[in-house]
């Protein structure tokens, strides 16, 4: 594949050559960070649109300030390409995203220049404030720039770092990347706030509030900043007055791609700044690239593409996926059912409820980046006779739980948790990974906990989700596709709390719960290989447990082993503490629990993840072989 010409950047070591570039070299430099983050990301994938719609806006910030001792710090962090391709990681940038490569996202183990990692959204300023408070109080850290889109600025955390931030009113430098787009159209009066800022005026007439900010401005802008500073406190304008409200000076809105008028603002704020600066910039998400400025998501996640034309690689699906299967099944599940609803937060196609909205759009609410309203904002409409399916991934379901535990499972609330990218997911990594919600929800009392084993197992859980009016109730389901097995005519709802045997045997049992039950099927046929023969149960419940079935899969066979997608502390130890009660420990019991490891796992491809888990086949079937006390040599092993 042609590598994109790119002599100025072929000189780049790291920020501080950029320090000595006048601007036209600088805009010139954009241009083949631009090409070059096109041609690596055509080869691995990736956030393209958001790296795209940054390139000007990274280059400039590095010029003018000082990084690494000043710290810049992305947002969610999808943007970071350009940013990598910048700070002495170009040699690896094609390695981005995979097994051993660059991480996605932004890294503090990865470089000097990630202060602070992130990829849940609405962070950085927080963890900005953190820094300037450790200059002052004599930390060897500069300024803290914080870069924050406005999909991420809708969600309530940056908001109380807003707050906190005004009120500290030390010098602090917020970007608000504002390409009017989330992954979908962003959503919210924030948003429509923000687009009313650049619909009063247009660039060049930025506003600046602080005179000092404008007698540092070049000659057009400090007139258009004068005139606009008139407008707002002469004659009542609106412009830039919730930031300032909050304690900041607001300064834009200006254009994210023109290098001059970036430089010169950053510059002047860098000399000027006492307090926190809110600087409004206004970017296109995939800019420079056509397919990505045209497509309907503006490229925020592509898979590998042929650069030229920029068709995506898509295999050829063996079975749908766990999202389209749920967002139809909810759908259906609607059709019967006037009373239910749908939230997501920011991700209507992410979760499949897009599927939903395209047959009800007023019962699918999409709340923004906002999990934690969302969770609290479905209690609401639970406790008035709703039936509310709150479809959040299992990893940003964290940011809600206090609304959960507080506003849902204390009230016991009939909430219905549908938790997509349940398991290890591929290429976002460790950040993304859904390895805990199997133990934070079946913590809580009131709530009932289910797994789907494969696709058909998940339309019936959509349908005993919605039956079930009693209580809390969350099932989960893993990214990517089903098994492929055949989808029910009419779903039917799961009596609660039982499980299912799939398959007899004497020697072993393998209770397994949720999607690693293709794998448990793969250990059994490794064990039979080996005259092993193996039960498999799928629990389908972590909450209530299916107690007659785990005693008697204890008290039948030589061992048993739970399995589940995901950490210490989730099924397995349910399974635990309900036999340890039971007292069946007490006369000697061959167990084990077989969960991700207690540590955090890299990005890789799922398959590579698990097996770095220790969950591969192998893995299972040489636990069972230990647990039994027999010979495991003879099982074919990972190395
Ligand atoms: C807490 C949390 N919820 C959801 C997401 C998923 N997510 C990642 S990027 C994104 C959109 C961000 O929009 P914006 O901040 O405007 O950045 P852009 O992609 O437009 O550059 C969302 C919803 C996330 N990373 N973190
Ligand atoms: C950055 C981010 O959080 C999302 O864009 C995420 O990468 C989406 O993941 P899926 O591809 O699994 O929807
Ligand atoms: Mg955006």
């Amino acid at each position: 594949m042609t590598r994109p010409d790119t002599p100025i950047l072929d000189h780049i070591a790291g920020p501080a050559d950029l320090r000595q570039m006048d601007g036209r070299t600088l805009a010139k430099l954009s241009q083949e960070v631009r090409a070059e983050v096109v041609s690596a990301v055509s080869e691995t994938g990736g956030h393209l649109g958001s790296s795209l719609g940054v390139v000007e806006l990274t280059v400039a910030i590095h010029a003018v300030f000082n990084t690494p001792s000043d710290k810049l710090i992305f947002d969610v962090g999808h943007q970071c390409y350009p940013h990598k391709v910048l700070t002495g990681r170009r040699d690896r940038i094609r390695t981005l995203r995979q097994k051993d490569g660059l991480s996605g996202f932004t890294k503090r183990s990865e470089s000097e220049y990630d202060p602070f990692g992130a990829a849940h959204s609405s962070t950085s300023i927080s963890a900005a404030l953190g820094f300037t408070i450790g200059r002052d109080m004599g930390k060897p850290t500069g300024d803290a720039i914080a870069v924050i889109g406005d999909g991420a600025i809708s969600a309530g955390m940056a908001y109380e770092a807003l707050n906190n931030a005004g009120a500290e009113g030390r010098r602090l430098f917020v970007i608000l990347n504002d390409n009017e787009m989330s992954i979908a159209p962003p959503v919210g009066a924030m948003s429509a706030y923000l687009s009313s800022l650049y619909a009063q005026e247009p660039f060049q007439k930025m506003r600046a509030l602080a005179e000092g900010f404008e007698s540092a401005l070049p000659g057009p802008m400090r007139d258009g900043a004068r005139r606009a500073r008139q407008i707002v406190t002469g004659q009542g304008g609106e412009t830039g007055s919730l930031f300032e409200a909050l304690g900041f000076d607001y300064v834009g809105p200006i254009d994210g791609h023109d290098m001059g008028q970036l430089l010169s603002v950053l510059r002047s704020a860098k000399a000027r700044a006492t307090g926190p600066v809110l600087i409004h910039c206004c970017t296109v998400k995939g800019k420079g690239y056509a397919p990505a400025e045209k497509a309907a998501d503006c490229g925020h996640g592509v898979s590998k593409f042929d650069p030229v034309t920029g068709e995506q690689a898509k295999s050829k699906p063996t079975a749908p996926a766990y999202t389209k299967v749920f967002g139809q099944a909810l759908a259906d599940a609607a059709a019967r059912d006037p009373d239910v609803v749908a939230i997501t937060a920011a991700m209507p196609s992410g979760t499949g409820v897009n599927i939903m909205a395209e047959r009800y759009p007023n019962r699918v609410f999409d709340v923004g980046i906002a999990e934690q309203h969302g969770v609290t904002f479905a209690a609401g409409m639970a406790a008035s006779g709703l039936k509310p399916f709150a479809a959040i991934y299992s990893t940003f379901l964290q940011r809600g739980y206090d609304q959960i535990v507080h506003d849902v499972a204390l009230q016991n609330l009939p909430v219905r948790f549908a938790i997509d990218r349940a398991g290890l997911v591929g290429a976002d990594g460790a950040t993304h990974a859904g390895a805990f919600d199997i133990g934070y929800l079946s913590a809580l009392p009131n709530m009932t906990v289910m797994a789907a084993s494969d696709e058909a197992e998940l339309v019936h859980m959509v349908e005993t989700a919605r039956v079930h009016d009693s209580g809390p109730i969350a099932f989960r389901y893993p990214r990517g596709n089903g098994v492929g097995v055949a989808l029910p005519e009419m779903p039917q709802p799961f009596e609660i709390g039982k499980g299912r045997v799939v398959e007899e045997g004497s020697d072993v049992a393998f209770l397994s719960f949720g999607a690693h039950l293709g794998v448990v099927r793969e250990a059994t046929a490794l064990l039979a290989s080996q005259g092993v023969s193996a039960t498999i149960a799928d629990a389908r419940f972590a909450k209530p447990l299916d107690l007659d079935l785990i005693h008697q899969l204890a008290r039948h066979h030589g061992a048993l082993l739970t399995v589940e997608q995901g950490a210490r502390g989730g099924f397995g130890a349910q399974v635990l503490h309900a036999l340890a009660a039971s007292g069946a420990f007490d006369k000697g019991l061959a167990i084990r629990t077989l969960t991700l490891p207690d540590r955090f796992i890299d990005q890789a491809s799922p398959a590579e993840m698990y097996e770095e888990a220790g969950l591969t086949a192998a893995d299972l079937a040489k636990s069972a072989m230990q647990a039994l006390g027999r010979e495991t040599k003879v099982v074919p092993l990972r190395a």
